[in-house]
């Protein structure tokens, strides 16, 4: 039987903290200490409910901020701890919890990519602990849960990351495309996946369908690591809240059957009951609000091309109800402990 373990989530003010602590709350393992946000925060004093109203009743907690008296005073009295912070504060901070043993899930970029040279280019800054980077794991749960098992520092994956991995890795995994061939990966993603701050980008007014980023987007290197083989990566913006979409295009080796393609989904995903292998393909509508991922691909055998779109909400499975998998993988709990009934 696990263990209740006493929880803290920094970042409690932002889209990804707010709803990692909805799922927190549901969970009969976990008792939330403390919420907290940045020390200077407009939010600190105020209860987490008044900032996010669906949590009213729920989860009427007040927000305290971070500081080194904070850290001195209950880090070390916590079992585990989420960053849903900006990358460069959790690569700061995740190690000084991990040296009092605490567990850290880490849902910012500050510890997915191995390569330490690759944040000045893709993150703009030097990362401050590239021993940490290099013992951190990366924390796609249908994949990596040993990993995930097994250290103190878990790197959650980015949003597009985790759609496009849950697509390409049935592929990659067995090596049925052609090696060193054009990977080319779409993503289209709803606003909340810049965050809760204002900014002229993401302003109602001004957001129309738009490709960004093209050719330097953080999520580029992020990708190519994890599915082992150098991807184009094309974000787009697109005028609506909720749910991201990836779609990827890869060449395979001739030969390839269509038995073989089902078979590596089929095996990839038979028993993850989050990853959907759906009929049609999948709608961001469908998954929005919930933790599911919804995969449907199109091989055309005589020309080699397959086809493969996965749907996933950007803020749950791309990021908050994966950290809880995470969570209850660490805890040898099913990766879906609490989430399979969740709404709210
Ligand atoms: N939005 C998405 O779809 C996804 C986001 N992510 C990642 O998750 C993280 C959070 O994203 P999101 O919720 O969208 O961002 P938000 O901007 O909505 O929230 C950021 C949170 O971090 C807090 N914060 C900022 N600076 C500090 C600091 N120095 N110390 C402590 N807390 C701080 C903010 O508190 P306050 O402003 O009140 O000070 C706020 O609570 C980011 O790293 C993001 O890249 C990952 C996957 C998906
Ligand atoms: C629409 C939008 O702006 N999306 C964000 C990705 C959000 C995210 O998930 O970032 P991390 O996973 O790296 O933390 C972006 O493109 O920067």
């Amino acid at each position: 039987m696990a263990q209740v373990k006493k929880v803290a989530v920094i970042g409690a003010s932002g889209y990804v903290g707010a709803e990692l602590i909805g799922l927190l709350c549901q969970h009969d393992k976990v008792s939330l200490q403390h919420l907290v946000v940045s020390e200077n925060s407009t939010s600190k004093g105020k209860l987490f409910s008044d900032l996010h109203g669906r949590w009213q009743g729920i989860c009427d907690v007040p927000l305290q901020s971070f500081s080194q008296s904070w850290f001195d005073e209950y880090a070390a009295s916590l079992d585990v701890v989420f960053f849903a912070t900006p990358h460069e504060f959790s690569a700061d901070w995740a190690q000084a919890f991990v040296d009092k043993g605490v567990k850290v899930f880490d849902l910012s970029g500050g510890f997915r990519l191995k390569n330490a040279q690759d944040y000045p280019q893709f993150y703009g800054f030097e990362h401050a602990n590239t021993q940490a980077l290099a013992t951190a794991k990366y924390g796609l749960a249908e994949w990596q849960a040993e990993d995930i098992k097994n250290t103190s520092l878990v790197a959650v994956p980015g949003c597009y990351p985790t759609a496009s991995l849950l697509a390409l890795k049935p592929i990659t995994t067995n090596n049925l495309h052609v090696e060193n061939s054009l990977i080319v990966v779409n993503g289209i993603s709803g606003v909340s996946g810049a965050g809760r701050n204002a900014s002229l980008a993401t302003n109602f007014n001004e957001v129309s369908l738009t490709a960004y980023n093209i050719l330097k987007h953080r999520h580029q290197p992020e990708i190519s690591q994890e599915a082992a083989a150098q991807v184009i990566f094309n974000p787009h913006l697109a005028p609506y809240k909720r749910g991201l979409l990836a779609t990827v295009t890869l060449q395979l080796k001739a030969g390839i059957s269509q038995a073989q393609v089902k078979q590596a989904f089929d095996d990839a995903y038979q028993n993850k009951s989050l990853v959907r292998l759906v009929a049609s393909w999948p709608k961001v509508d469908n998954v929005a609000h919930t933790p599911f991922a919804d995969i449907h691909y199109q091989f055309d055998q005589d020309k080699g091309v397959l086809v493969v779109s996965c749907a996933i909400d950007n803020l749950l499975k791309g990021a908050a109800s994966q950290a809880l998998q995470c969570f209850n993988l660490s805890l040898d709990l099913e990766s879906h402990y609490s989430l399979l009934n969740y709404s709210h």
